[in-house]
């Protein structure tokens, strides 16, 4: 019996001399969601990529539904790129039966958000329905396990409210999901997160286990864009929420005499971090 989906094992994948996937360990498995964090050229896609046997790894092993990558186990994988993947030249009734002529199985029905848009070319559709038209056809052939990358980038909250409980429903139909964003809201929507940095996978668990017990600092005054700048030019990893500044890591004492230093008159309070500020330290660490 098939205890994960898709699984890689010490995988490193090199470009020239440059690492963009350093030695990752992780699965998935049947019904998870498990959501892939990191900033840009992190190595998510690239991960993903290997996962889906589209890139050969340069070091390690990946298995997917409990083999190496082969094309009648990829026929049981659905995944949606972050271009997409639908012909912008055919409508989305087109690309839906190309896709399942191409799986020999029977065109989806359209949902009613998106019956408006059958005989629309797919350049023309607003992005959100262009995202969930891609979805449509990466399930038609009900693949047990699905990639989606940064699939709810650029939607408005309702259309990407609407993509998560389609990608709810296929957790609870057993399906496992790996799925990159750059939403930290939609971390708390995963089962089990992997944040990665440089390549590196930093860590992983739920969102209560990454972030744990770590503080961050809020720091409070009138002269926000002044104590922003002092922290930022003494390095210290600042965050803007708002007008309100936090510092991820850094001991009150050293934040309270840079401040000082700068003439900027500011209480500072310790509070529970997010899920961004523990990132941006780890992030942080790995460099
Ligand atoms: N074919 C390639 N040749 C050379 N470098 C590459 C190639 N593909 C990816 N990279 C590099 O590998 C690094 C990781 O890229 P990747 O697209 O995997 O990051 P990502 O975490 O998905 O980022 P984003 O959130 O921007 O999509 C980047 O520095 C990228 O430029």
């Amino acid at each position: 019996m098939t205890t994960t989906v898709l699984e890689a094992r010490s995988v490193t994948r090199r470009f020239g001399s440059f690492t963009a996937v350093d030695d990752v360990t992780m699965d998935v498995a049947p019904g998870e969601v498990v959501g892939l964090l990191g900033a840009n050229g992190a190595g998510k896609t690239t991960l993903m990529r290997m996962l889906l046997g589209l890139l050969p790894t340069t070091e390690g092993t990946v298995q997917m539904l409990g083999g190496p990558p082969r094309r009648e186990r990829r026929r049981r994988l659905g995944y949606v790129p972050q271009n997409l993947g639908l012909y912008r030249d055919l409508t989305l009734t087109e690309n839906l039966a190309f896709v399942a002529d191409a799986y020999g199985t029977p065109a989806p029905a359209l949902p009613d958000g998106l019956s408006r848009y059958a005989d629309v070319l797919v350049a023309d559709m607003p992005l959100g329905a262009q995202r969930q038209g891609a979805f449509l056809a990466a399930l038609s052939h009900e693949p047990e396990a699905v990639l989606l990358d940064e699939p709810t980038s650029g939607v408005d909250a309702l259309a990407r409210a609407t993509l998560w409980d389609t990608i709810r429903e296929q957790a609870d139909r057993g399906v496992g999901v790996l799925i990159t964003t750059h939403y930290m809201q939609e971390a708390q929507q995963c089962d089990r997160l992997l944040l990665m940095s440089q390549g590196r996978l930093v860590a992983q668990g739920s969102e209560a286990d990454i972030v744990g017990s770590t503080r961050a600092l809020v720091v409070r005054t009138d002269d926000w864009a002044a104590a922003f700048s002092a922290l930022n030019d003494a390095g210290a990893a600042v965050i803007l929420d708002g007008r309100t500044v936090r510092v991820a890591d850094a001991g009150r004492d050293e934040i309270t005499r840079i401040l000082t230093a700068a003439r900027v008159d500011a209480s500072v309070e310790p509070v529970p971090a997010t899920i961004e500020e523990r990132m941006l330290v780890l992030a942080r660490e790995a460099r």
